[in-house]
């Protein structure tokens, strides 16, 4: 299967995670933490930074993202067994993760395993193995595990907030109300995004490198953007939100430079940006509700609720990676070396 295959099936996936819901998260729900720490490497610690503001939102403790890197004895200083550790890998047998998840359980830290698949290693040392249900995706770059992980994040939020009775069972249901209507409503903006992307590919695969923009409420979004688009078009790419590509990045800004800015309406200074920007380069791409509407720009049909727009802003991304690559003569789908994490021990293989 090819990466647009993995996106397409991403609803049907995303359907199936939460009719389970219930059921996963049976054990988990019920227990109280004053502090979450969520960890896990790329994509994975991307879920966790798009998915902190809800979390925060609907739980009202402490919850902190970290690369596994960042966690070290240090990190627990006192009595953890109030805290719950969830380590994430798609994959399930990244190293970084399980190092991480291992200095938390020695730390005394409860800790709980969301990998893409059954069995994984880092299930090994969870007190609450909460498989992220998206089934298979067997290329190096991930894009349906990161729709799922970000759900299995908010629907462990919303069970744990209901449990806890932060959540009526009446708003609860309201909240998954409003993500079934993001999956209904994938199919289209997969459609307009496609045909965005078909319009501009020749010059998406011409980039020499490429900034993406994306505002604070899509900040981890902006930086899947960036990583996705790296690994696949191999070219250099980074990630900003607004206010710190405004900061300083803007220096960096010239005639070939190639800027891609996910627009949810949220920073009234986007407009003003562009005309500044569009001074140094022709090559401003615009994904948004109400953008000006021109080839260049995806203005799309974006529901835009302030969590659950995650499901939507990052998909035009995911298909220039699926469609761009090959264009250039790269499979998007297959790491340019397939036996590196062999060599690096970094995951188990
Ligand atoms: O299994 P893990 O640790 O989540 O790693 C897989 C992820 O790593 C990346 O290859 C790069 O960070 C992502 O594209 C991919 O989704």
């Amino acid at each position: 299967m090819k990466i647009e295959d993995y996106v397409k099936e991403t609803p049907k996936k995303m359907k199936e995670i939460l009719q389970g819901a219930d059921e996963l998260f049976s054990e988990v729900r019920q227990q109280k933490f004053s502090k979450i720490i969520v960890t896990g490497s790329g994509t994975s610690y991307h879920s966790g930074i798009q998915s902190l503001k809800l979390m925060q939102h609907f739980l009202d403790i402490e919850v902190t993202i970290l690369y596994p890197f960042q966690i070290d004895q240090e990190t627990f200083p006192a009595d953890s067994s109030d805290i719950l550790l969830i380590g994430i890998s798609q994959g399930g047998s990244s190293y970084s993760t399980y190092k991480a998840m291992k200095i938390a359980k020695e730390a005394g830290c409860r800790i709980a395993s969301m990998a893409g698949t059954e069995n994984a290693l880092i299930d090994e040392i969870s007190d609450y193995v909460l498989t992220v249900n998206c089934g298979e995706e067997k290329v190096g770059a991930k894009t349906k595990g990161f729709y799922a992980t970000k759900l299995n994040l908010t629907l462990f939020t919303l069970q744990l907030a209901r449990e806890s009775g932060k959540l009526s069972l009446n708003e609860y249901l309201e909240e998954v109300k409003a993500i079934e209507k993001y999956i209904n409503h994938f199919p289209f903006i997969y459609e307009q995004s496609i045909n965005w992307v078909s319009t501009n590919k020749t010059e998406f695969a011409s980039a020499k490198d490429i900034r993406v923009i994306g505002t604070k409420d899509i900040y981890g979004d902006t930086l899947e953007s960036a990583l996705k688009l790296l690994e696949t078009m191999r070219i250099p790419v980074t990630g900003y939100e607004f206010e710190e590509f405004v900061h300083g990045i803007y220096n960096a800004i010239k005639e070939d430079s190639t800027i891609i800015i996910l627009d949810t309406g949220e920073e009234a200074r986007v407009k003003t940006l562009v005309t500044v920007l569009s001074e140094w380069t022709k090559n401003i791409y615009i994904i948004g509700k109400n953008t000006a509407d021109k080839p260049q720009n995806l203005k799309a049909d974006f529901l835009n609720h302030p969590f659950y727009r995650t499901y939507e802003y990052i998909l035009p991304i995911q298909l220039i990676c699926a469609l761009v690559p090959p264009l250039n003569g790269i499979d998007p789908g297959t790491p340019k070396d397939t036996s590196f994490h062999q060599k690096l021990a970094s995951k188990k293989i």
